[in-house]
């Protein structure tokens, strides 16, 4: 037999299965899915075998060196999977299949063979075990037993094979004592036991009253004996005892408070309904969830959750890593209980590798995760849940660009299963997908409780200027900060950004200078003190004045947020402040640690960029400030307005969630923007009418399709030279409809002393796309493998225009 392996090397030569004969001793045990070392080259290197073949067309095949797994490590459905998103992404087929894995899959590691259980085994097996309850994988290889009696022990759940990733210490076992016997027979032993047999008589009385298994431990514990009194019942096999695994869990010794459906308003139930008659006819559907903030989308989730537990399925449910916070956490456990697993990049590779088993084992039915835990191996997958769908996190920006949301489709087809989209303010693209019909649309118009939204006051900065006030705090935010300092409320305070900003504005007039062909706000180039715009190829001088109002008082806008804190501070120097941000946030659990001191009361102000803007639910904050809303509106990417909107929508959903009310104040040079005004609003339906109009008018998603080249070189002329050529190729080859726009520096013209450069498409349909731009990778193939070399990304389905 031959294996057709995909081997751990990261190349266009490489990017095709290689043929391998399978040993005789690895026969049946080599599966698709597994993980092989296979010899290539001079190396022994890892691959994944993904097909099974009877022959090779090769005339001589190398053979499998070793197999790292008996049960293998990605079924079917993914293997599929990771060729459609190779194709889809235009990356390996290697990166694919391991960007579905935990990390700790493609480390290091020591390889075990676990006992689990007191019955005897195979008898040769037994005697390499030799009464130890662990021993490593190698003595098990040299005794020559077969893997199929191997198999065979692991499939009773006998034995584990299990992949040590650090020092042994990290292992754990323990041991757990239960009845061996009926409780008639129980009842026997107690009557056959002498009286003075004290504490053996305890221990028996104990499982007779509660007969399910218990760690050893408690119960010596619980019932003040030791291990002598416990040995000669499961010698005699009244009791037994075994080893059990327990997995690191990240949650553990965390009670959480079992919560019990709500009782469903009429608004819900209406939404909830055809997600529930889809799961039960087994069909796929993907709906849109479009809920106010706090209109009880989460119960929406968990009540669709729950009919999908009841039929023996699982269910996916994807949230943004920033609002995987415990509150969220706390919510499906105290639902689900043990049933969920939980996936975040905050735990340690063995923590992921540990919950990630669970899945694999299917010891859990739900996965609260980030981005990635759309990869959870489930076999039976019934529902799959994205909130907040409009989080540009579900994309990954880096190796394999997948966009988890395309993902998920493309497994609920194959398992026949919906997707629901959940937001306050949807993705363009997502809503324009639901008018259209492709999507069912599902609506929570109105906040739990009839709770109102908060009142956001716009205030006019050109007029704070105007009146003598040149701070970046407006007289009424200042205001409102003390009022709710006198009267112990919190303040949440919002800066869109940290340090950096691209663009110039008129203090005196807000206007910022735009592309006439793009719509985006121009960057500023300060050492040739020029305006550019990095989609196409226009270039305009740093005006003198404005050219709207003539005031000099044009210029580079921005702040940090440590300038704001010192700022803030000196304008209300009793107020207690935390500053979040990437310096304060660093290290592990800052994050956590930062938001409990804020909830516990021990701050007046919490001071932050994008990552408080979501998942804060504290009561006693009653008013939200948005320093300089045009931050955000003037990045430049065509998104701008859309991303303004979703955050300004998000921040006031912070303020007032509770008893008390709320209150928000948004600062800003362009009051008038459709997007600012409309948040305030609360207008989602219209602001989406209006950016629809432009992103028609300036050729955007969602109707075009972009692809952006990314070009760089340590080598300004190179990464332009080789951006021109690129951009040349594709205007020769692709249909006439196609606009390609380039070369252009890229917003962030510079990173790790490469120069950056690149090229847009924008496009309706071009089937032929994908081979161009393989053709470009080929052709740079050489260049792009030197150390210092070019480097060409392709993004099909680009969020980070930067
Ligand atoms: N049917 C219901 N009856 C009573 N309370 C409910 C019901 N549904 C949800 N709630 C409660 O209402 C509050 C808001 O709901 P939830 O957090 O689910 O809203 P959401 O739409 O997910 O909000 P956000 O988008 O802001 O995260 C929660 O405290 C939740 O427990
Ligand atoms: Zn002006
Ligand atoms: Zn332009």
């Amino acid at each position: 037999m031959i294996a057709n392996v995909i081997v751990d090397v990261a190349s266009q030569n490489t990017n095709r299965p290689f043929d391998y004969e399978i040993p005789e001793k690895f026969e049946g045990i080599v599966q698709p899915g597994v993980r092989v070392i296979v010899p290539f080259g001079p190396r022994k290197i890892l691959g994944y075998v993904i097909s099974l073949s009877e022959t090779s067309s090769f005339s001589s095949v190398k053979k499998i060196t070793d197999v790292l797994d008996v049960i293998p490590t990605l079924t079917q459905e993914l293997l599929h999977l990771g060729k459609w998103l190779s194709n889809y992404t235009l990356s390996y087929y290697i990166s694919c299949l391991q960007v579905m894995l935990p990390q700790v899959m493609k480390a290091k590691y020591r390889k075990e063979l676990w006992k689990l259980s007191d019955e005897p085994l195979d008898s040769a097996l037994d005697a390499v075990f030799d009464g130890r309850g662990v021993m490593d994988f190698e003595e098990f290889e040299q005794s020559g037993i077969s893997y199929h009696i191997l198999r065979k022990h692991m499939n009773e759940g006998e034995v584990d094979v299990h992949y040590e990733v650090k020092s042994r210490e990290t292992k754990k076992l323990k041991a757990v004592v239960a009845p061996a016997v009926s409780p008639i027979d129980m009842e026997e032993k107690l009557e056959d036991l002498p009286p003075q047999a004290k504490k053996q008589r305890a221990i028996v009385e104990y499982f007779l009253q509660q007969p399910e298994p218990l760690d050893k431990k408690r119960l010596l514990d619980h019932l003040q004996t030791t291990p002598a009194a416990l040995k000669p019942l499961v010698e005699q096999n009244v009791l037994k005892e075994y080893k059990q695994e327990v997995f690191r869990d990240p949650y553990g010794g965390r009670e959480f408070k079992r919560t019990t459906p709500f009782t469903l308003t009429d608004e819900q139930e209406t939404a909830i309904r055809p997600i529930l008659s889809t799961i039960e006819k087994q069909e796929h559907d993907v709906f849109l969830l479009h809920g106010v903030t706090g209109s009880g989308k989460t119960e929406v989730y968990m009540q669709s959750i729950q009919q999908v537990l009841d039929k023996g399925e699982e269910a996916i449910m994807l949230v943004p890593e920033i609002a995987l916070t415990p509150q969220m956490v706390e919510r499906f456990k105290g639902r689900f209980g043990s049933k969920v697993a939980v996936l975040h990049s905050a735990l340690s590779a063995g923590e992921k590798y540990d919950e990630w088993r669970k899945i694999q084992r299917q010891e859990v039915q739900v996965v609260v995760g980030a981005r990635s835990a759309i990869f959870a191996p489930f076999t039976n997958l019934g529902l799959i849940i994205i909130d907040e769908e409009h989080e540009t996190s579900y994309k990954q920006e880096d190796r394999t660009r997948y966009h988890a949301r395309d993902v998920a489709v493309q497994r609920a087809k194959t398992h026949h299963c919906p997707v629901v989209l959940g937001s306050a303010t949807p993705s363009l693209e997502t809503y324009a997908r639901a008018a259209k019909g492709n999507y069912q649309l599902l609506t929570l118009s109105k906040r739990m409780n009839e709770a109102v939204m908060p009142e956001v006051e716009l205030v006019d900065m050109r007029e704070e200027l105007h009146s003598g006030n040149r701070s970046m705090f407006s007289i009424p935010l200042k205001e409102k900060i003390e009022e709710r300092l006198a009267r112990k409320e919190q303040v949440v305070l919002f800066l869109n950004r940290r340090g950096y900003s691209t663009f110039v504005m008129c203090r005196d007039c807000g206007h910022v200078s735009e592309c006439p062909h793009c719509d985006i706000a121009l960057t500023y180039h300060k050492r040739q003190n020029r305006l550019k715009c990095h989609y196409c190829s226009h270039e305009e001088p740093m005006p003198e004045k404005c050219p709207e109002c003539e005031s000099k008082t044009i210029r580079y806008f921005g702040t940090g947020t440590q300038k704001v804190e010192e700022a803030l501070q000196e304008l209300i120097p009793e107020a207690r402040i935390i500053r979040m941000d990437v310096d304060t946030t660093r290290r592990k659990g800052a994050h956590e640690r930062l938001l409990t001191q804020f909830g516990e009361g021990k701050a007046d102000i919490l001071l932050g960029t994008q990552m408080i803007a979501k998942g804060l639910d504290f009561g006693n904050v009653t008013l939200v400030g948005v320093l300089a809303a045009d931050a955000m509106l003037n990045l430049p990417d065509f998104r701008a307005s859309e991303k303004t909107f979703q955050l300004l929508t998000q921040v006031s959903g912070r303020a007032g969630r509770h008893e008390k009310s709320g209150e928000v104040v948004v600062q800003t040079y362009t009051p008038e923007h459709y997007s600012i005004e409309l948040a305030s609003t609360y207008d989602y339906e219209q602001f989406f009418q209006e950016e629809m109009k432009l992103r028609k008018a300036f050729r955007y998603p969602p109707y075009y399709y972009l692809t952006l080249f990314t070009i760089s070189h340590p080598n300004q002329l190179k990464a332009e030279e080789a951006t021109r050529k690129i951009t040349m190729f594709m205007q020769q080859k692709l249909s006439g409809q196609a606009h390609v726009l380039g070369p252009t520096p890229s917003a962030l013209a510079r990173i790790n002393n490469r120069y950056r450069y690149q090229c847009m498409v924008k496009y309706k349909k071009e089937p032929e796309q994908r081979k161009f731009v393989e053709r470009i990778l080929h052709y740079y193939e050489d260049e792009m493998k030197q150390e210092n070399g070019l480097q060409i990304t392709v993004d099909f389905q680009p969020y980070q225009l930067m």
